[in-house]
């Protein structure tokens, strides 16, 4: 086709981002914290410090029922999970260490993917 012979990648629709970006965020090594809801019955002062937990697996949910009215409202369920790692852990514990470098691929991967529209 006429893309093939640009040499381009077919650009990926912007609403199809969302489900690349999870999957690569899901399979990421450093999401083992971020897999599951937090279990607040288990971690003393979760449910208390961190008004709104979110989760790869709930974000899924939302992703997989097409919950999300638009591609900024699925980013901030994003920022949640990552937000609330940061403010809960310490920036140098291994789970604030793991929400750091989490953070730090999703922006790197969602301007890649803005790049290719
Ligand atoms: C996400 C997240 N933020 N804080 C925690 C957590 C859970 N227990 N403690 C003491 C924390 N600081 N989590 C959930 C981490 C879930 N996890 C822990 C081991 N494997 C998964």
């Amino acid at each position: 086709s006429l893309l093939v012979l640009c040499g381009r990648s077919p650009p990926l629709r912007v609403s199809l981002f969302p489900r690349v970006l999870l999957g690569e965020l899901e399979a990421h090594q450093d999401a083992w914290p971020f897999l599951l809801p937090v279990d607040q019955r288990s971690v003393p002062g979760y449910r208390k410090v961190i008004r709104r937990p979110m989760d790869l697996s709930t974000i899924r949910g939302r992703v997989s029922s097409n919950q999300y009215p638009d591609t900024e409202a699925f980013l901030s369920d994003l920022a949640l999970v990552l937000d609330n790692c940061e403010r809960f852990n310490e920036d140098r514990s291994e789970i604030g260490r793991a929400g750091l470098r989490l953070r730090s691929f999703l922006e790197r991967r969602w301007a890649q993917l803005l790049q290719q529209s």
